[in-house]
């Protein structure tokens, strides 16, 4: 009988710091503003005969450059059926709602493949981007991962991936 064991993952620099507004309806949203989000990985898997399930530095750094990625910038949703979002000839953004028009330094923005910039949505993103297609964690013996992800300590949301789909 296969041993398994879970690895979790939330250290300290496993953080990004960005800016949103959550989007309610096609008339409310909320004003802009920032968080320092956490992310906490949880890996379940099969412990080999060297004791150990696979090295998780490879999923820790993995973890760590995703909130490098998302550190320091504006979040905006590509698919929210409430916010148009276009670049202009410089690559500036504007994004518009509700007959507001807002504009943003393409420096300043990242455009990600979410409906709302959510913790629901943002677990989910971080997760699909950790995990891919699954082959990685599959040849890892890696059966189960989680992925919290909190804009607030007490205020989290989680998503899950299992090997067997
Ligand atoms: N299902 C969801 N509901 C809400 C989300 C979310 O991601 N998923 N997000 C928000 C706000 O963006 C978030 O709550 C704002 O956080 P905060 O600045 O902490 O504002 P709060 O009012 O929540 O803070 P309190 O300090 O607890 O008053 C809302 N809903």
């Amino acid at each position: 009988m296969a041993r398994t064991t879970t690895i979790e993952l939330h250290k300290e620099d496993m953080k990004f710091a960005a800016g949103h507004f959550t989007i309610f309806s096609a008339t409310h949203r909320e004003n802009m503003h920032g968080h320092n989000f956490a992310v906490f990985v949880s890996l379940t898997g099969e412990v080999l005969d060297n004791g150990m399930l696979a090295d998780y530095d490879i999923f820790k750094r993995m973890a760590l450059e995703q909130c490098r990625a998302w550190n320091e910038t504006f979040m905006l949703p590509a698919h929210s059926r409430h916010l148009q979002v276009e670049r202009d000839a410089r690559g500036d953004v504007i994004a518009r709602f509700n007959g507001e028009e807002l504009r943003f330094l393409a420096r300043d923005v990242t455009i990600l493949p979410v409906e709302n910039v959510s913790l629901e949505e943002l677990a989910r993103l971080f997760g699909e981007n950790l995990v891919g297609d699954g082959s990685l964690m599959r040849d890892s013996r890696i059966s189960r991962v989680v992925v919290k992800c909190s804009s607030e300590p007490g205020q989290n949301c989680s998503w899950e991936w299992n090997s067997h789909g």
